[in-house]
């Protein structure tokens, strides 16, 4: 799914007016229709008090008409309209006459006296500013974003918080408990710095003409369950361990040798028929014994990699998990760079070494992908004011080196020379130590299973989010483990073929 500029929305919107000749009115109820239908799911109890403030632009018209249909079906509803201008938008206006007429409790607010007291009402609705935002917010809209946030109580903003930016960095908004968008996500939605202001996001379908949406010039897209679908590719049925893809896992170094058994089991169970380790001396006996299915192969080094070394011929190959960055590491992998021709996941320490010895990203084929965290990748492209500066930072490194970049964390982003991929599954729960370690299995085997990098890329963030999705009711995310991720890929397989 495409994620659009504000401009590009009201672009989709037009043309939703034009091509399926309706009114904008008729578009806005079924906004608000949509809206309303998730608020009596949630909030089924019609006793729920819900006060409402609204603008005087589309999105205040979206907030009277969800007060208009609240009203009708029993719920408790006050509006405050602040008039932050005394132009109202044409729906606006219609909704607020119509809503006067249907006897809700109204009152307009030009000064902070007149802002009722918060606390008292269950729940708060913000309609004051949608994506036709266009400079700071200041005046009587500034106190009562100001008086909402201040209030604790639960806040449902209306497609976007009132005075988030959707294309450049955000001081001040509502702080919601839950941001109800619009069909098209927006990519300030789900920026980590946002989060403050956007709470838990939902994405509603409101009939958007596809048409016109598919028609915007955006190279920036929020990953759907039913494209990943497509990617799978179906067995066959004459398939056998040699002919699925052997994934090669170069890692390990004293005491963090379980990075490389998670990477590999992780890698054999996303299906390529055959995974080697590749480690210091001090792990091979570790895997053996803990992961029977894993053929290893030794290097010289006792307690780390010091001279990458082997006859096997992989179809992929993930290098770094838990490697160390001891100078002859480093060594090995600079020469181990120079000579490989394999398709290549690169994470962690693997990662970090390049960081420190920028020239040797150089070395590296068109297309390898590089799994870094927060940490690692500021350390790769150097460190950002905020959101978008990290995006452009990472995007222009990704073209200057032809490669594919996967920021990972919440919507972990998968950047390379073209587009920007932001992933849609995963929660919390994936927080936990060698969660980055499984994903690099799972993208190794998928690249060595013939998935060209973009994709495997893109599937493996996908799937490995989806076992967090999946388990939130049986595992509580608190105690889910790297090991659970490993244990639901099937799942995950499962749950995305059912769709196809
Ligand atoms: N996506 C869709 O297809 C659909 C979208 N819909 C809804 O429409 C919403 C967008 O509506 P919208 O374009 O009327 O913009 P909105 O944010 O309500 O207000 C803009 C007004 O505020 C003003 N203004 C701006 N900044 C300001 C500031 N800092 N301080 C003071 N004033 C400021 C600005 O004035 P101007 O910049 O022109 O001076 C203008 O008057 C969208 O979020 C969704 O809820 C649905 O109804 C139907 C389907
Ligand atoms: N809050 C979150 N929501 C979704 N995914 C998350 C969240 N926190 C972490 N993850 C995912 O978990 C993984 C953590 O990777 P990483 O930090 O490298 O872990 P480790 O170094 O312990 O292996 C990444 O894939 C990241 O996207
Ligand atoms: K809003």
């Amino acid at each position: 799914m495409k994620i659009l500029t504000s401009q590009q929305i009201r672009y989709v919107d037009a043309e939703t007016i034009k091509r399926e000749a309706i009114s904008s009115l008729e578009l806005m109820k079924r906004a608000s229709t949509a809206f309303y239908n998730w608020f009596i799911e949630k909030y089924s109890n019609k006793s729920t008090s819900v006060l409402i403030f609204s603008g005087v632009g589309n999105n205040g018209g979206d907030g009277l008409f969800i007060a208009r249909l609240l009203h009708k079906s029993g719920y408790s509803v006050k509006v405050c309209i602040v008039e932050y201008k005394n132009q109202y938008s044409e729906d606006c206006a219609h909704n607020f006459r119509r809503a006067k007429a249907e006897n809700i409790s109204i009152i307009k607010i030009y000064n902070e006296d007149q802002i009722p007291d918060i606390c008292k009402y269950d729940v708060v609705i913000d309609g004051i500013f949608g994506t036709g935002l266009s400079r700071d917010v200041t005046g009587i809209a500034e106190s009562v974003i100001g008086k909402i946030n201040e209030s604790g109580a639960k806040v449902i903003s209306i497609d976007v918080p009132s005075g988030l930016f959707l294309e450049r960095k955000t001081t001040f908004a509502v702080k919601a408990t839950e941001t109800v968008t619009f069909q098209i996500p927006k990519l300030a939605l789900f920026l980590p710095e946002n989060n403050l202001f956007t709470g838990n996001v939902t994405i509603i379908d409101i009939g958007l003409n596809e048409q016109a949406i598919s028609e915007s010039d955006s190279n920036i897209y929020f990953t759907e369950k039913s494209e990943i679908s497509k990617l799978i590719k179906p067995l066959n049925l004459f398939a056998h361990k040699g002919t699925v893809g052997h994934a090669l896992i170069v890692g390990g170094s004293l005491g963090k040798c379980g990075s490389v058994c998670l990477a590999s089991r992780a890698a054999l169970k996303t299906g390529c028929g055959l995974v080697t380790a590749y480690m210091p001396k001090c792990g091979v006996q570790v895997i053996q014994i803990n992961f029977p299915e894993a053929m290893a192969i030794e290097d010289r080094g006792e307690r780390y990699i010091s001279n990458i070394d082997f006859e096997i011929k992989p179809d992929a190959i993930g290098i770094g998990v838990g490697m160390g960055q001891n100078e002859e590491t480093k060594k090995a992998l600079h020469d181990f760079l120079i000579n490989n021709k394999v398709p290549l996941v690169i994470d962690a320490d693997g990662i970090n070494i390049l960081s420190s010895n920028h020239n040797w990203i150089e070395l590296l084929k068109p297309d390898t992908i590089l799994t870094p965290h927060p940490g690692e990748l500021s350390r790769l492209v150097g460190g950002w004011s905020d959101d978008y500066d990290k995006i452009q930072k990472t995007r222009l490194f990704a073209q200057k080196y032809n490669l594919i970049i996967v920021v990972k964390g919440a919507y972990t982003l998968i950047i390379d020379s073209e587009n920007i991929y932001m992933n849609s599954t995963g929660t919390p729960a994936l927080a936990t130590a060698g969660s980055g370690d499984v994903l690099t299995g799972i993208i190794t085997s998928l690249l060595a299973q013939g998935y060209n990098p973009i994709d495997s890329a893109k599937v493996g963030v996908y799937i490995h989010g989806m076992t967090a999705d999946f388990t939130t009711k049986s595992i509580n995310p608190r105690s889910f483990v790297a090991s659970d991720i490993i244990e639901n890929i099937g799942n995950a397989y499962n749950n995305l073929e059912k769709i196809r």
